[in-house]
């Protein structure tokens, strides 16, 4: 089958190789000028988790030819409009895009191709790039594909299995669950990112926990009170925050940890401490978290809004990161 990658980063790099390993045809677009050159020149390379280097066919996207069938979204939030237009006109009309993105990206794909053409994804395997052509692999995690109304088509049982190549995948009628599910767990890591530290120390702090917590609670209150029927995400319970239960709360910080503690690419922070630490560029924030508060209606999220706030004051350049930023994110959290 031909598969085309919009965005060759950590997600859209190990998928893209795997689905090459497994025969099928891959073409990689991807907007990075040193990125694309250095995948063009000495192939894509991946280490971590798994070590590779394969060549692969890379493009820019302005090469992008029309009657595409199968594309895969993997650009950040805030480069999904440009991949839309980009894609106008090109995607064929049998066609259908797969948004391997955090957030609800879906809808504006929907809107703008039409909601037959697309299909959700749920993923919580990771990496980063590491410099141009190379990725690191954190690891495997969830995967999960499904229609956006939930019918379990023919089209999507063959996606995950051809998914299947890198890990794990499975069909669900539930996506907008795995999705609202990820961005409260989202919401957590944009709390660990603004702190400086490794996620596992972060958890070991009580002040913490208790900060992430309401964060979870706060996330799992809006998901309700929009309708979604949250699910697990590697034993990480939303709900278990919303219905206040000790155990299942504790439950679900002993996944976090465990999720952290099993990464075996050396990688024990989040991409989005990453891009505020590291490459200093803007986060995905504003469209996870502002993805949850700005369907709030009249319900408080005074920890969401702080960790946003934290967020765009370090993007800004008005902050840096660091532990002291855990006294302001608690002036709110109860
Ligand atoms: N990385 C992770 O661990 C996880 C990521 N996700 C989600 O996956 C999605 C992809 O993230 P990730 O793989 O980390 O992103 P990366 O930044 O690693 O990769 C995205 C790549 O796409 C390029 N790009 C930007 N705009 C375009 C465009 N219009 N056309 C083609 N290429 C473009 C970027 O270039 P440039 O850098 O120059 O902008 C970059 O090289 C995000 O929504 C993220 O939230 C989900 C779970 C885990
Ligand atoms: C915070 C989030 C959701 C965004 O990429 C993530 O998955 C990560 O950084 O590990």
């Amino acid at each position: 089958m031909n598969y085309t990658i919009i965005g060759a980063g950590a997600i859209g790099g190990v998928v893209g190789v795997a689905l090459h390993e497994a025969g099928h045809s891959v073409t990689l677009v991807e907007a990075n000028p040193d990125h694309r050159a250095a995948i063009a020149r000495d192939g894509l390379q991946i280490s971590g988790f798994r070590e590779s280097t394969t060549r692969l066919k890379v493009i820019a996207p302005d090469d992008l030819l029309p009657g595409q069938e199968r594309v895969l979204l993997a650009v950040k939030a805030p480069h999904t409009n440009a991949a839309i237009d980009l894609l106008k006109g090109k995607l064929a009309e049998d066609g259908f895009i797969v948004s391997l993105q955090n957030g609800l990206n879906e809808y504006a794909l929907a809107e703008a191709f039409g909601a037959h053409r697309v299909i959700g994804a749920y993923l919580t395997f990771g990496g980063f790039i590491e410099a141009p052509g190379k990725i690191r692999y954190a690891g495997e995690g969830s995967f999960r594909v499904g229609e956006v109304d939930g019918t379990i088509s023919p089209r999507v049982e063959e996606l995950a299995a051809h998914l299947r190549s890198l890990q794990a995948c499975e069909v669900t009628d539930n996506i907008f669950g795995y999705l609202w599910a990820k961005m409260v767990v989202g919401a957590v890591y944009y709390g660990t990112a603004v702190l400086d530290r490794d996620v596992l120390d972060i958890y070991a702090d009580p002040d913490a926990i208790r900060l992430l917590s309401s964060a979870a609670r706060e996330g799992a209150e809006i998901a309700r009170l929009n309708d979604v029927r949250l699910v697990d995400v590697d034993g990480f319970s939303p709900d278990a925050f919303a219905d206040d239960d000790p155990a299942r709360i504790a439950a679900s910080w002993d996944a976090q940890r465990a999720y952290w503690g099993g990464h075996t690419g050396g990688v024990g922070r989040t991409g989005v401490w990453r891009d505020l630490a590291v490459h200093h560029r803007k986060t995905e924030c504003s469209e996870h978290v502002g993805a949850i508060t700005r369907r709030r209606g009249n319900h408080p999220t005074p920890t969401l809004d702080r960790i946003a706030q934290c967020v765009a004051e370090i993007e800004a350049g008005t902050r840096t990161v660091g532990w002291e930023n855990l006294a302001f994110l608690t002036k709110t959290a109860n």
